[in-house]
């Protein structure tokens, strides 16, 4: 079954714990944190310090996406702080092989995000190390963007390599994901959607959240 992340990018901050909680109990799979430096993203958001303030709201994976410059200084202070997954931009990672093994070596799971100009084959030498490939559909720094197209063919090829070489890492998606996007990733070969708008900007998040994965599989 499609997985989906929300994004708490769209939440409401005054009240951030009754939010994750919220789509906690509404059927979400992760939660998607986004942490933004103002460097690589023209966007500040969170750090440690929040991820450790709302890990006590959920039971489930903190999936944290760093859009960040210099990712490995921040790796330990993440996995002290609950996260689960992090995933890093190949974009900001020159020595990206190690900074996979950085987050192993920390009990997380380990994946790699690409912007939707940077071609998917620069993770070949890397996909039998990861446990998650984030193509991002629309280019990172804010919510409530629309879907990009022509991102679908990285995913259709990363599940091909996957099925053809047995690779086990996932297949996540964000941005401009909602009930009229979520079908055509899903057929590409996605098994993440991560949603922000389409999930915090609706009143009932349990539907919302069911209302994705429905269009997903129809
Ligand atoms: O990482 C990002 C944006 O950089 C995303 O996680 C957004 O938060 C998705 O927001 P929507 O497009 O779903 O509103």
């Amino acid at each position: 079954m499609t997985k989906i992340a929300p994004s708490i990018l769209a939440a409401d901050f005054s009240k951030l714990g009754d939010e994750i909680t919220d789509v906690t109990r509404g059927g979400a799979d992760y939660i998607h944190v986004d942490v933004m430096d103002g460097h690589f993203v023209p966007n500040i958001t969170l750090g440690p310090l929040i991820v450790e303030a709302i890990r006590p709201s959920t039971t489930l994976p903190l999936d944290v996406h760093l859009m960040i410059e210099n990712p490995d200084t921040y790796i330990g202070a993440f996995a002290n702080a609950g996260a689960d997954i992090i995933t890093v931009h190949q974009e900001v990672c020159p020595h990206l092989h190690r900074t996979i093994q950085l987050i192993k070596d920390q009990d997380m799971k380990a994946g790699v995000v690409i912007n939707p100009a940077t071609p998917v084959e620069t993770l070949l030498p890397i996909l039998n190390d990861i446990d998650m490939v984030l193509i991002m559909t629309v280019n990172p720094g804010f919510g409530g963007q629309s879907f990009i197209k022509s991102t679908l063919a990285k995913i259709k090829q990363l599940d091909e390599w996957r099925k053809e070489f047995g690779y086990s890492y996932e297949i996540e998606v964000d941005g401009g994901i909602n009930t009229s996007t979520a079908q055509i990733c899903t057929k590409a070969g996605a098994d993440i959607l991560v949603a922000g708008s389409a999930i915090f900007q609706k009143e009932d998040r349990p539907k919302a959240i069911q209302a994705i994965r429905d269009a997903a599989k129809e």
